[in-house]
């Protein structure tokens, strides 16, 4: 309601519709979906690499959020976050549980069937089988950076024989600012 004081070729430079005084610049639903990915990432204790998915579904409502984390009720200052020691149960591997494994676990829907999944990762192979036995249908990742990876290689295997698509996220957008202050007082 405050633009519809402005004239209308201030309503159009700050909306871009001078008829309803729409805004345009709002966040389109990928950059929301991906960004709240992300953003779960940040809750991750792992030190070396921090994953995030958010699970979406056809009327795209976000019915699931993970991150990369210790099983519940295992105290993430007990199990190591190290993955360089000789003995396998010194490393977070045997123990840590994927961002996509996370996700699906903590759906708040019956199921996830015909949902798309936006991961930080391109999803391994354990997660994979998760995500094919859930029903999901779609999955959009910001980074391939383990293409070569044996792991991978067996995810898009499963995906493709499954008929699951998958595809890198594209946007617009570099960054999206979070402010945690209040806005200045106008
Ligand atoms: O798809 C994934 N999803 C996911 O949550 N992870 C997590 C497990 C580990 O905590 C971390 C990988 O650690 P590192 O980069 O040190 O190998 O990321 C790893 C993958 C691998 O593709
Ligand atoms: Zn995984």
């Amino acid at each position: 309601m405050e633009n519809l004081s402005l004239n209308n070729e201030e309503v159009l430079f700050n909306n871009g519709n001078s008829q309803t005084g729409k805004r345009n610049d709002y966040l389109e639903w990928e950059d929301y979906f991906m960004a709240v990915a992300i953003l779960s990432a940040q809750r991750s204790k792992d030190p070396a690499k921090q994953v995030g998915a958010c699970i979406v579904s056809e009327d795209k409502k976000i019915v699931g959020i993970g991150y990369n984390g210790m099983p519940n009720g295992c105290s993430d200052d007990e199990l190591p976050w190290v993955k360089n020691q000789a003995d396998e149960l010194d490393n977070k591997f045997a123990y840590v549980c994927h961002a996509e494994m996370n996700a699906i676990m903590n759906k708040n829907t019956y199921d996830v069937k015909d949902c798309t999944i936006y991961t930080a990762l391109f999803p391994c192979n354990e997660c994979a089988k998760l995500i094919i036995q859930s029903g999901i249908r779609q999955i959009v990742y910001l980074s391939d950076e383990n293409k070569n990876k044996k792991s991978i290689l067996a995810s898009k295997r499963m995906f493709n024989l499954a008929g699951i698509s998958y595809r890198q996220f594209e946007s617009k957008r570099s960054e999206i600012v979070i402010n945690l202050r209040q806005p200045e007082a106008h």
